[in-house]
């Protein structure tokens, strides 16, 4: 479980990012955080792998403070706590295998993963990772001649062979088209549900908020404005937490087809 005990974060330049921060995410939770731009999104979730870190409170991961964490401890939580970016964060020119490999670096010793001498059963961890994607024909092929679909799709593997507990997706999907924005996100919640690692996204078209969370958590200015179940959610939940009516630009649109 996560828990946020009264978290603040205030940046250096004297923003404050977060403000008295209190939740609880289950294990196994798919959650999904939306606010507008500025609203505070990505510190919260990359305050769980200490990215950022906040200045003031509690924050638990199975009841271990990480706010407390130094160097070692930060190496493991950060093994146990995966990351995809809206940019991929992929090795062009390296082969998707490998790029996926890079998921076994906090548990291979680093000189050993530099020389590409991985364990069998971590290939084959890494290749079923790809099969589960749906791109295990690609695993020898550079990393920059996929789509950008299938690019994130080679980081989820990626993150699923880091055999994390947590999953952290910092708008995973907003530099893709429509239909392929549902498909990422499909597989995305597949896996995490799957393998019941606990996941929280940051979106911001309301659409596919509703369409894959469980429980969405809004943000305004660094606060919590709104935190429950995905069938409590309606359209006046997100006008309260974005502060005005509802506008095409914050749907996404389209669907699989
Ligand atoms: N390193 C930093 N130093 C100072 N202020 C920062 C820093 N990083 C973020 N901020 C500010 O903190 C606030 C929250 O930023 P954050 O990136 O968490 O928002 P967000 O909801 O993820 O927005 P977006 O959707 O635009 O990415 C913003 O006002 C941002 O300008």
């Amino acid at each position: 479980m996560i828990e946020f005990k009264n978290v603040s974060l205030v940046y250096p330049n004297g923003h404050q990012g977060l403000k008295n921060i209190n939740l609880k995410i289950n294990d196994g939770e798919f959650v999904v955080v939306v606010g507008m731009s500025g609203a505070g999104k990505s510190t919260l979730i990359r305050s769980i792998n200490r990215m950022v870190t906040p200045t003031e409170g509690e924050l638990l991961l199975d009841d271990q403070d990480i706010l407390s964490f130094k160097e070692k401890q930060l190496r493991k939580l950060r093994t146990e706590v995966g990351m995809i970016f809206q940019s991929y964060n992929l090795v062009k020119r390296m082969s998707v295998l490998r790029n996926v490999m890079a998921g076994r670096l906090g548990h291979t010793g680093t000189l050993r993963s530099m020389l590409g001498l991985f364990p069998q059963e971590d290939l084959q961890l890494g290749m079923s990772n790809l099969e589960r994607v749906g791109i295990q024909e690609k695993a020898y092929v550079r990393a920059d001649q996929l789509s950008g679909g299938q690019q994130q799709r080679v980081s989820i593997a990626r993150v699923l062979t880091q055999q994390p507990k947590v999953i952290l997706a910092d708008e995973p999907v907003a530099s893709l088209d429509p239909p392929t924005s549902h498909k990422v996100m499909k597989d995305l919640r597949r896996v995490s549900k799957e393998d019941n690692l606990t996941t929280l996204v940051n979106l911001h078209f309301i659409d596919m908020a509703q369409e894959y969370a469980d429980r969405i958590i809004g943000l305004r200015d660094g606060e919590v404005v709104f935190d429950g179940p995905i069938d409590q959610v309606t359209d006046k939940t997100f006008e309260e937490i974005y502060g005005r009516p509802i506008k095409e630009d914050d749907l996404l649109g389209g669907d699989e087809s």
